[in-house]
């Protein structure tokens, strides 16, 4: 029996509708642990970056296993994922593509666009997604550690913030 997801689930206005359907479908999945979500909520505009960078972050440091993003599109919400480093994050909307985004990419985040897909197809997308581990002895691991190796290597310091500038 695979392990139990802790599951992140964010949007924007424009998927908002989505996300909270999706979210109630997750909460009573037996393949989910837990689902916390990181808005919007009702009446709010909060930019996809801001709530795509805040449910990546929780995977960065360990407190969530997964994110489920929707934006208008499903764009903007995986590019500002992705920005948090150690995060792959895909917009899917056909099954072949979120099985390999898990079994080849080990994305932690899927991302979808309500403007974009179905309701009912993005619901039984997200089912499927969840019945999805990376199995990491495939062929695939190797490569996805290339991309890790990639930010590894080239991860960069913060931008000293003015407390610790030196005084000119
Ligand atoms: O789809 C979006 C970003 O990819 C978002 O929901 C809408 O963004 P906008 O076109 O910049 O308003």
């Amino acid at each position: 029996m695979p392990k139990k997801l802790r599951l992140v689930v964010g949007s924007d206005d424009a998927g908002l509708a989505y996300k909270n359907k999706i979210k109630e479908d997750l909460k009573s999945s037996d393949r989910v642990e837990s689902v916390v979500d990181v808005g919007v909520g009702d009446e709010e505009n909060t930019a996809y970056p801001s709530i795509a960078i805040a449910a990546a972050e929780m995977i960065a440091k360990g407190e969530a296993d997964r994110a489920l993003l929707v934006c208008g599109t499903g764009l903007g919400v995986a590019i500002a994922a992705n920005k948090v480093p150690g995060i792959r994050a895909v917009t899917a909307h056909d099954s072949y593509s979120v099985e390999r985004s898990v079994l080849s990419n080990n994305a932690q985040v899927l991302t979808f666009g309500q403007r974009v897909v179905g309701i009912e197809l993005a619901r039984r997308l997200a089912q499927e997604w969840l019945s999805y581990e990376f199995d990491e002895s495939s062929p695939s691991a190797r490569k996805v550690q290339i991309m890790t190796d990639y930010e590894t290597r080239n991860m960069t310091a913060p931008p000293a913030g003015p407390e610790t500038q030196p005084a000119t």
